[in-house]
């Protein structure tokens, strides 16, 4: 039986060292946010100087939420990513027309929390890659990123293909949330972190490290 190796993104990086440890650690692909009320969003300048150190050599995740065209175009403009991530509340049609216009695969977020959130996620075949996340609660301002898991067991038994397990994993916790889930890949970003907003790159190597060693 063929082992397919567990892929790693490494979500809300906003600086070259951290962007350079992600890189050097051996992730697959690192995500940049672009959500102001988020204390990892980077403007602009940052994605564009962030974009081109990741050129080549990992690949570039736009993570945005409820974005319009307008906005999701400087953004694909500055950071020329390889992916997109829709982290609000897209509908399927949203996503089918974003990947569309700009040509690129999409990663949907799904909330979970109960079955029928599992069960939703049916609705979005369109999307390339199901990133499955703790559902924040209706009247978040941040919408993700808050270090909350999930139980793991809701996604025993899931019939997408590409998918990948987030929400509150760290070094400790991700062998776990593995064994039990069997994710393709997985995200991380408060579980990296020194404090909420500021990535450390020695957990960032701990990170991948824990998930390589499986
Ligand atoms: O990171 C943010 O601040 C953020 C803001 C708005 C929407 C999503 C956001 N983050 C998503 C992620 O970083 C991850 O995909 C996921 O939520 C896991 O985060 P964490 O539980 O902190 O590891």
């Amino acid at each position: 039986m063929t082992q397919h190796r567990t892929l790693v993104k490494i979500c809300g990086l906003s600086s070259p060292e951290t962007l350079r440890a992600t890189i050097a650690a051996g992730a697959d692909m690192a995500g940049f946010v672009f959500f102001e009320r988020s204390p990892r969003h980077i403007d602009l300048e940052t994605a564009r100087t962030l974009g081109l150190m990741a050129q080549d050599r990992i690949s570039r995740v736009a993570l945005t939420v409820d974005a319009r065209d307008a906005e999701l175009d400087e953004i694909v403009d500055a950071l020329a990513p390889d992916m997109l991530q829709l982290h609000g509340k897209e509908s399927p049609e949203r996503v089918a027309a974003v990947k569309a216009r700009f040509d690129l695969p999409v990663i949907k977020a799904i909330g979970v929390a109960t079955p029928e959130d599992v069960a939703r996620a049916s609705a979005y075949r369109g999307a390339d890659v199901l990133l499955f996340d703790a559902k924040p609660a209706p009247d978040a301002a941040v919408p993700g990123g808050a270090g909350v898991s999930f139980d793991w067991n809701l996604l025993r038994n899931i019939g997408a293909a590409n998918w990948m397990l987030s929400g509150g994993l760290d070094a400790e916790n991700v062998a776990g949330a593995l064994r039990v889930t069997k994710a393709p890949a997985v995200d991380v970003s408060s579980g990296v972190e020194r404090e909420r907003g500021v990535k450390d790159p020695a957990r960032i190597a701990d990170f991948i490290k824990a998930v390589r060693a499986l």
